[in-house]
């Protein structure tokens, strides 16, 4: 039976959507969708993303494979894409704005705006050792600038689980870091039992952060939603930046708060659609 997929991006960190909402096990396998993420013999994408039914009395449940097939417990570029997936496919039959997505790092709200944004309640940073996962510290305490020997050099990381683990540097020059060959470093170090995603930072004001990021499972991407947020809460712990600020990201910018009401993190950016197409 042919499967309908749409292709969204947010930012340039792009999905192929897909509607599963009639089951609640992916039809399509990890295998499979490392062959559709393919940007030569396949689609082209940094992951695959199904819209399930909800679960523990939400709208919806998110789960996401990334283009080596392993499965990441969340993805904020994705879950504004995945709420615009959402809002075309149910129609004129929509009633809500927002919706409460169950995702394996906790319920998630995107809400949309006018002009294709959407803004994300994220939920609350999760910054314990043993939350992260990482054995830099011991498990009840905070990993905040901390120093990391990876590939002959000393840095200084912060790390943050935003749904899915993070670790965060600050650097002088965000351009001059060589992403390709630092970035497996990181992400296979064995400090990060469940690997992780790593988040190079330039602050140029407060207010204004430049990134470039290596996801775990997908390489180099354009835009990386709860690496922008996790940068945030990071640039914060360590007083280099503002509760709110903007973080531009390859693919463009992203706005980022870290609440002092409620502790929880709200990302608001684009989800564009692309194309539709059948497997
Ligand atoms: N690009 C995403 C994160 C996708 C998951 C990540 N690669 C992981 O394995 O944790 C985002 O926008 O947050």
């Amino acid at each position: 039976m042919a499967i309908e997929f749409t292709k969204y991006h947010g930012l340039g960190n792009d999905f192929i959507l897909i509607d599963n909402r009639s089951s609640s096990v992916p039809v399509v396998t990890p295998e499979q969708a490392i062959k559709l993420c393919d940007r030569h013999f396949g689609i082209g994408a940094d992951g695959v993303i199904f819209a399930l039914p909800g679960e523990n009395a939400t709208d919806y449940t998110m789960r996401i494979f990334n283009s080596d097939g392993s499965e990441p417990e969340m993805c904020g570029n994705g879950i504004r894409c995945l709420a615009g997936f959402l809002a075309d496919l149910e129609g004129e039959s929509r009633n809500k704005d927002s919706y409460r997505i169950h995702t394996l790092g906790g319920v998630m709200i995107p809400q949309i705006l006018p002009n294709s944004q959407v803004k994300v309640d994220m939920g609350l940073p999760r910054l314990l050792a043993g939350e992260i996962p990482t054995n830099l510290a011991p498990d009840k305490e905070k990993v905040i600038s901390q120093p990391l020997e990876v590939a002959g050099q000393t840095w200084d990381v912060t790390c943050v689980n935003m749904g899915n683990p993070h670790c965060i540097t600050f650097v002088e020059d965000v351009a001059a870091i060589e992403l390709e060959s630092i970035g497996p470093k990181f992400e296979h170090h064995p400090v990060f039992p469940q690997r992780i995603n790593t988040e190079f930072i330039q602050v140029v004001r407060r207010d204004y952060l430049k990134m470039r990021v290596w996801e775990r499972g997908a390489g180099i991407t354009l835009a990386c939603g709860t690496g922008a947020c996790a940068s945030l809460v990071a640039g914060v712990l360590t007083g280099k930046c503002d509760r709110a600020a903007t973080v531009e990201l390859p693919g463009g910018p992203l706005q980022i708060e870290w609440s002092e009401v409620d502790q929880r993190v709200y990302m608001t950016g684009p989800a564009e659609r692309v194309f539709t197409g059948k497997l």
